[in-house]
């Protein structure tokens, strides 16, 4: 029997942007389908560790497991999430099941003084923990002091207003989402700062068992996001999916054309050249986009990955 339901519970983390994207998606299953949409506030281990490196902590899915157990014990039915946080592959049992259309995928230029990237005096302080960032930066001004920052959207922000940095870098969708848009000096070109695979797009998670709501989610698919998501979670897929490996992965349409862009950087010496591939198609379907990104990973790793993708491993395990 596949009743839709006609109530359902979102699992979701408590910080502002996490709360909006869950308050986002309750309006529109209550505005569509008419249903009864409750939010379970949670914490998870991603949360409690903000304010450390989170690359030495490891593991992968730090802000999902403790909404994935909720849906596991029904608690909730649904668990929203940043597209970007979400680790390639799910453990068994669940499905990412769908993106509506996603906001800005570009990163954004913040800084009370200086009105871009290119702008910045000679060994100024950049603010940003994303090893994805922190290559791009080097690779267009390599005396920057690019330093670590972390913590929720607002955290970064008062960091950022105390002094601490000449300018952050952070994802124009989040300061979107919250009403910070007024924030953003420039919008960075992604031809200079190449987005991370799934920014700016929401990840819905749900139990694969659950086939009456995945039919019903299923309806609100965004196809070009999408198609597109899926072919930058491909590259990231292919390539280990570690978060210790400065990758990027972005999707532009060419029309019906799907055109995709990657670029990894070497995880420890900024000195090594940033790789870069692009490849282009016409995408219909899932499996096109993935196999798109997967022909993007192969460039990569014949370009000069393989050593880049070793020196990550061996960084991760360290
Ligand atoms: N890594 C944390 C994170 N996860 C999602 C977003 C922003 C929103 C999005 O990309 O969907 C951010 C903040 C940032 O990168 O500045």
């Amino acid at each position: 029997m596949n009743t839709p339901p006609l109530s359902c519970t979102i699992a979701t983390r408590e910080s502002r942007l996490a709360l909006w994207q869950a308050e986002h998606v309750q309006a529109l299953l209550r505005e569509r389908f008419g249903w009864t949409v409750d939010l379970l506030g949670m914490t998870t281990r991603g949360d409690q560790i903000l304010d450390r490196a989170l690359s030495k902590v490891g593991g992968k899915g730090l802000f999902v497991k403790e909404l994935e157990v909720a849906l596991e014990e029904g608690r909730a039915h649904l668990a929203v999430h940043s597209l970007k946080d979400v680790p390639m592959e799910l453990p068994a049992g669940f499905t990412l099941c769908t993106v509506l259309e996603r906001e800005d995928p570009r990163d954004a230029w913040v800084s009370n003084h200086f009105e871009s990237v290119q702008a910045l005096p000679l060994g100024a302080k950049v603010g940003t923990s994303s090893l994805r960032r922190v290559v791009q930066l080097k690779a267009v001004r390599p005396d920057l002091d690019v330093q670590p920052l972390r913590g929720n959207l607002d955290t970064r922000l008062r960091k950022l207003d105390e002094g601490q940095y000449d300018g952050i870098v952070l994802a124009a969708a989040g300061l979107k989402r919250l009403g910070l848009a007024s924030r953003i000096r420039a919008v960075i070109d992604p031809q200079v700062m190449l987005p991370a695979a799934g920014q700016g797009a929401l990840g819905i998670e749900v139990r694969s068992d659950n086939v009456a709501l995945r039919e019903a989610l299923a309806t609100l698919i965004d196809t070009p996001t999408w198609l597109a998501v899926h072919a930058e979670r491909a590259v990231s897929r292919a390539l280990g999916g570690s978060c210790s490996m400065p990758l990027a992965a972005h999707v532009t349409w060419r029309g019906a054309t799907m055109v995709l862009e990657a670029r990894l950087g070497h995880p420890t010496d900024a000195a090594q050249p940033l790789l870069m591939a692009q490849v282009d198609g016409a995408v219909t379907d899932v499996a096109g986009a993935e196999a798109l990104g997967l022909s993007v990973a192969q460039l990569l790793r014949d370009g000069g990955g393989m050593a880049y993708l070793a020196a990550a491993e061996a960084l991760a395990a360290a």
